[in-house]
């Protein structure tokens, strides 16, 4: 009988840059699963925290900065050998302090279609979400991930 997997819960902020509307990715730090693929920053959810504590804790823990509010978008899922990820996206336009890479991860603003790549193959649906509520053509959304 197959046993049902138990979903991770994932707070992911798309950080918006009002002044030009780019979009905030990172990388993920050595010593965690897919190790350098460009990702939204984020991290699990702990048991008792909403998704937008969870979000705040995470950004100030990796990047030193505060969020204002963050109201969840989307909600997606993807199914790894690691792990079957639930993630939370909240839309973030505002936040206090200076970025500051305290997982020694690189940080890149970008427009779409992104130039990094690879990217976690979890966060391409909502890449193309954000493809589609720009009016680019679907094929900026194309994709930049090597693994399924
Ligand atoms: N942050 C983030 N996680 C994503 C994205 N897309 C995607 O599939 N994920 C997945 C990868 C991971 O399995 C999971 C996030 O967990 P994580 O391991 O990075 O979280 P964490 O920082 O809390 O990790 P840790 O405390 O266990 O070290 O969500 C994304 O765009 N951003």
């Amino acid at each position: 009988m197959a046993s049902a997997r138990k979903h991770t819960e994932v707070a992911v902020g798309v950080l918006i840059r009002l002044a030009d509307d780019a979009l905030l990715l990172t990388t993920r730090p050595e010593g965690k699963a897919y190790a350098g693929y460009w990702e939204f920053p984020g991290g699990k959810i702990e048991v008792g925290e909403t998704v937008e504590e969870a979000l705040r804790r995470e950004l100030q823990e990796e990047l030193g900065i505060t969020i204002g509010g963050a109201e969840v978008w989307k909600v997606t899922e993807h199914d790894y050998p690691h792990a079957l990820v639930r993630l939370h996206w909240c839309k973030v336009t505002d936040w206090t302090g200076e970025f500051e890479m305290r997982e020694s991860q690189a940080m890149a603003w970008q427009q779409l279609p992104l130039d990094v790549a690879p990217v976690l193959p979890g966060a391409l649906p909502v890449l193309a979400w954000l493809v589609e509520e720009r009016g680019l053509p679907a094929s900026a959304a194309e994709a930049v991930s090597t693994v399924a």
